[in-house]
């Protein structure tokens, strides 16, 4: 049998069996706790375990942190100016500092100490991952911050603002798959279904978290702020209102569902409903943030990718650590199609796994700049002015990680692809038509697959997963317009209409049994 050596996981309910010992590790990590660390420090004086009637979960992890103190942390992380080189420049910041640019303008990202992490072998980091999985330990329970040391890795627990976000659902679409494209092993990865309904609480738990802490310093934040077509303003709602800080969050007027529209209402925040589009809002927040002391929410704030990249991780742990040929993502603002590339990038580079997926950004028609520059080799971009689309949480002309996506898609050999309103709203239809209830963007996202398995890029058994970003729920007017047929030169072809019928048993019977004489089997 390899050597093999026994440690508890971070949770402290699970005993991780590892294939080989870490030859190149010099100092125990905080997450080796009980018996390694023990080992390490023998001179620990026990703290008395809290009652369960006494405590609750957060007062258990600082409990655990007493009797086990976090030993020297390797792990650490900070900014840098995107796409710099690494051998050339100096330019970094801590991420207690409140930075959202480079010195040249330029946008930032969060970088890690790989060296640091790689002092672990990648079946490491499966193991300890996987342990942490359907556990309601503090932090480790949200699928976030069950990959902490790859995120945050020096924030404190007791800081932490979390919903117990991620861990959703990747379900198989094995009708869609079968029925509509010939596919079986086609999969959904269900990102709506969360706290506030959309992807966006994946990355505004890791912002409002570090929120939390620069309040603890004392730094100048008064408040959290974003531009937002819905669901950034109702993450960054709920996720300040359950710390307690107070959220701003300026919306285009009319343009964007009831059902977002109430969610940072509801959730207590400070909301502007101004006359211009997403584009217009988010050169409004961009300069108010510079003038005054809030913080900007939006993913141009590259902590928010850190939160969104371990959906990215969480497809590779659901399929047991096994690489999904493509994965394809709707794109607005650009920021999650990146984080994805982060995501998958970082499990290779650790040796999670030995390859990435190939990525493909799907975009509305009435809203696709990134498609346009894709077509032109990449030769210009050129922002668009984004027209009305039921996709309306992605229509956005000028996306702030336009150089982020580019990076994604050229090092994922990745593709684009568009959907017109006629595309996105038939693929919704026929996705609700076999059990799934998707919201318009992923029938954007669908769209691009069925035109990729039309022209015979995406093969029939290759393992594809479309991300699903937010919940149908939140979409419903657009649904109910479409299944009225009562959109303008749209054929609704997969319209539902409900059968309106008098009160009496003949008049139900008839419509009965004309139905029944359509349907197969009868
Ligand atoms: C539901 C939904 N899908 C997709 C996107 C696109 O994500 P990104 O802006 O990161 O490209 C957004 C937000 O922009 C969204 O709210
Ligand atoms: N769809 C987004 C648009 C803003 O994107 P962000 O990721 O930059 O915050 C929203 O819901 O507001």
């Amino acid at each position: 049998m390899a050597s093999s050596y026994l440690i508890q996981s971070p949770n402290f309910s699970t005993t991780l069996k590892l294939p080989s010992k870490p030859t190149t590790l010099k100092t125990t990590p905080s997450f080796l706790p009980i018996k390694a660390a023990a080992a390490a420090s023998s001179n620990n004086t026990p703290t008395p375990t809290p009652t369960s009637k006494s405590s609750n979960i957060r007062d258990k992890a600082r409990h655990q942190n007493l009797t086990n103190p976090p030993q020297i942390n390797n792990f650490s992380a900070k900014y840098v100016p995107f796409g710099a080189d690494p051998d050339t420049s100096t330019e970094s910041y801590s991420l207690d500092e409140i930075v959202y640019r480079s010195q040249s303008g330029g946008l930032l990202d969060v970088q890690h100490d790989l060296s640091a992490l790689k002092a672990f072998p990648g079946s490491y980091w499966r193991a300890l991952f996987d342990s942490r999985v359907g556990k309601r330990t503090w932090p480790y329970g949200s699928g976030v911050w069950s990959k902490k040391e790859w995120v945050l890795p020096d924030i404190s627990s007791d800081d932490i603002v979390s919903a117990f976000e991620g861990n959703t659902n990747l379900f198989w679409a094995e009708r869609f798959g079968k029925q509509f494209l010939g596919m079986n092993d086609l999969w959904v990865k269900h990102c709506g279904i969360s706290h506030t309904g959309s992807f966006k609480d994946l990355g505004m738990t890791v912002l409002v978290s570090q929120v939390n802490r620069l309040r603890k310093m004392n730094k100048p934040v008064v408040g959290v702020g974003c531009a937002s077509t819905g669901d950034t303003s109702a993450a960054l709602s709920a996720y300040c209102a359950s710390a307690g800080i107070p959220s701003i969050v300026f919306l285009p007027a009319n343009k964007i569902s009831i059902a977002q529209l109430v969610q940072p209402i509801a959730n207590g925040a400070f909301v502007l409903s101004i006359d211009t589009d997403f584009d217009g809002c988010m050169k409004l927040i961009r300069e108010v943030t510079s003038e005054l002391p809030i913080y900007l929410a939006n993913s141009l704030n590259s902590l928010r990718l850190e939160g969104q990249k371990t959906a990215a991780i969480e497809i590779l742990q659901q399929f047991d650590w096994e690489v999904p040929e493509w994965v394809i993502i709707p794109g607005g603002n650009l920021g999650n199609i990146y984080a994805f590339y982060k995501g998958f990038h970082m499990c290779k580079e650790l040796g999670l796994v030995d390859k990435i997926p190939r990525l493909v950004c799907a975009q509305a028609a009435n809203a696709n700049p990134l498609y346009l520059y894709y077509k032109s080799a990449w030769d210009e971009f050129k922002a668009v002015k984004a027209n009305s689309t039921f996709a309306s949480a992605i229509q956005i002309g000028d996306p702030v990680s336009i150089d982020r996506a580019v990076y994604a898609l050229k090092n994922s050999n990745g593709i684009v692809e568009e959907a017109t309103e006629e595309e996105l709203m038939d693929a919704m239809a026929m996705a609700d038509s076999t059990g799934m209830f998707i919201c318009p963007h992923t029938g954007v996202a669908l769209t691009a697959l069925m035109k990729l398995r039309k022209s015979g890029v995406i093969g029939s058994t290759d393992r594809t997963v479309v991300v699903s970003t937010a919940h149908g729920l939140k979409f419903t007017q657009s649904k109910i317009d479409y299944h009225s047929n009562n959109i303008k030169e749209m054929a609704c072809s997969y319209a539902n209409p409900p059968v309106s019928v008098a009160a009496d048993f003949g008049s139900v019977m008839d419509v009965l049994k004309k139905y029944l004489s359509k349907t197969p089997k009868y």
